[in-house]
């Protein structure tokens, strides 16, 4: 079965040229499995752009993020907790989906 995941649209070209390899989410989304595909649109306006490949789902806590995080996210450190502050204000439990932007059959 095939599910979806939508990204803020300013994240499209970092994720289609392989600068950004993991997304922090919350509980809600938290329960894609590793080898799973998804497809991938814009939050804004729906917009499919690329298929991944879940990794991994990984839970970590705010104050654990490291630059290896946000190397990964084509952030600092700083604008990730910022990033995530924004997005999921008052939460401490995050899970790390690493993922890989599918090639050849899913383009
Ligand atoms: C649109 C939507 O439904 N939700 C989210 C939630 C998160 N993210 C990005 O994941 C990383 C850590 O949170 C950062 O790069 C975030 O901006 C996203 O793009 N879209």
């Amino acid at each position: 079965m095939l599910h979806d995941i939508t990204f803020f649209s300013r994240f499209e070209q970092d994720i289609l040229a392989e600068r950004k390899t993991i997304t922090i989410r919350d509980a809600s989304e938290s329960h894609f499995q590793p080898g799973e595909v998804l497809r991938v649109s814009r939050y804004e306006d729906g917009v499919f752009f690329c298929f991944i490949e879940v990794l991994s789902v990984t839970p970590v806590a705010l104050d654990a993020l490291t630059e290896t995080h946000a190397r990964q996210e084509n952030m600092t450190l700083s604008e990730l907790k910022q990033v995530i502050k924004d997005i999921y204000p008052g939460l401490d439990e995050l899970f790390v989906i690493a993922f890989h932007k599918c090639r050849g059959e899913f383009q």
